[in-house]
């Protein structure tokens, strides 16, 4: 199993780092356009096997797009992140060019990959890449609701004083401040709603917290966060990697489903050996309809601006 992350920056080493501790992948190559710099992190995490124990041989690359050739899985990371005060959407000048020409060079080298899109704004990039390239729709996945489920599964533990493994939720939704829907309504601690034990107002606030959560990490760390995100992808890769059928939050084009089309929007999937197997439609109330689709309509308006 050939593993290609491109950019080797905060959120491309971290996942690379967790992809090799978890020791499922036979090789991560981590690509960057800075000179040596994606060579520097491979060797850096190459140094930490011996104490991690993990055996997946992880080398760099400078833009050489032939030691990522005949991968099975490719994740972009690279492009800028955001500093305090920005919105992701704001990123899109600059990412939605890296993001394009990127794909593309992947492609050429791996006709057969899945790709993992992470880069922001990210739904608008998945959209990006499906719109710009000729894989099928099964084998382009956004990340951003693994994240943002993490997020609120973190804001309901601290809510309930529970441990994080206790409790369960989900996020659906663009990846934006605004646009994430946290299904509140769904949310469990041990299989108890999360409603019995906190009144909607507390709820509300978890659900405020958790859609704000980059942002408030962003403010805290003068740029955006790193261990999670890179954690939330290495459960993707691991997913389709060892063909898990497990089911996550990710961005998917929707044709149809949810009353949603022709845009990328974060829906429940489940993920295995062929990318996204299937897309699951829940039964949503009429509030969390409504909130879907005001999402949706924002995702449509950063679509928007992209020259394609
Ligand atoms: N979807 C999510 O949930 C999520 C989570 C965290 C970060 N992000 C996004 O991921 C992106 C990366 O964040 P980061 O914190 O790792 O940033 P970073 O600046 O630490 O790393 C980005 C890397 O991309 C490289 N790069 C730029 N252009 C490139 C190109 N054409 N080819 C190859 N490499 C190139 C840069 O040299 C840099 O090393 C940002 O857009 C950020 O907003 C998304
Ligand atoms: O907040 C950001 O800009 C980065 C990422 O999308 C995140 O949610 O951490």
């Amino acid at each position: 199993m050939k593993v290609t992350v491109v950019g080797a920056g905060a959120v491309g080493a971290s996942c690379a780092e967790y992809i090799a501790i978890k020791n499922f992948a036979s090789e991560v190559v981590l690509l960057d356009i800075k000179e040596d710099y994606a060579e520097g992190k491979a060797m850096d995490l190459m140094q930490t096997a011996s104490l991690n124990g993990f055996d997946t041989k992880i080398t760099g690359s400078t833009n050489d797009y032939s030691k990522t050739a005949n991968s099975d899985i490719a994740v972009i990371t690279s492009g800028i992140p955001r500093k305090p005060g920005m919105t992701r959407e704001e990123l899109i000048g600059i990412n939605a060019g890296i993001v394009k020409e990127v794909s593309s060079n992947l492609i050429k080298h791996s006709p057969d990959v899945t790709i993992i899109v992470v880069s922001n704004p990210m739904d608008t990039m998945t959209y990006l890449v499906h719109k710009t390239t000729n894989l099928p729709k099964n084998k382009i996945i956004g990340m951003g609701g693994a994240l943002d489920s993490a997020r609120f599964k973190y804001r309901l533990a601290e809510a309930l004083d529970a441990p994080a493994s206790d409790v369960d939720g989900m996020v659906i939704g663009g990846h934006s401040d605004t646009g994430m829907v946290p299904l509140t309504r769904l949310a469990t601690r041990n299989s108890v709603l999360a409603s019995e034990f906190l009144s909607e107002d507390r709820l509300n606030q978890v659900a405020e917290d958790t859609k704000v959560g980059g942002a408030t990490l962003t403010k805290m760390l003068g740029t955006s966060a790193w261990y999670a995100p890179g954690a939330a992808v290495s459960g993707l890769v691991q997913a389709i990697a060892c063909d898990q059928q497990k089911m996550f939050p990710c961005s998917a084009l929707l044709e149809g489903e949810y009353g949603l089309s022709d845009l990328c929007i974060g829906v429940p999937v489940i993920l295995g050996k062929n990318g996204i197997e299937k897309i699951v439609e829940i039964d949503l109330s009429d509030a969390e309809k409504n909130k879907l689709k005001e999402s949706s309509e924002g995702v449509k308006k950063t679509n928007g601006l992209l020259e394609i």
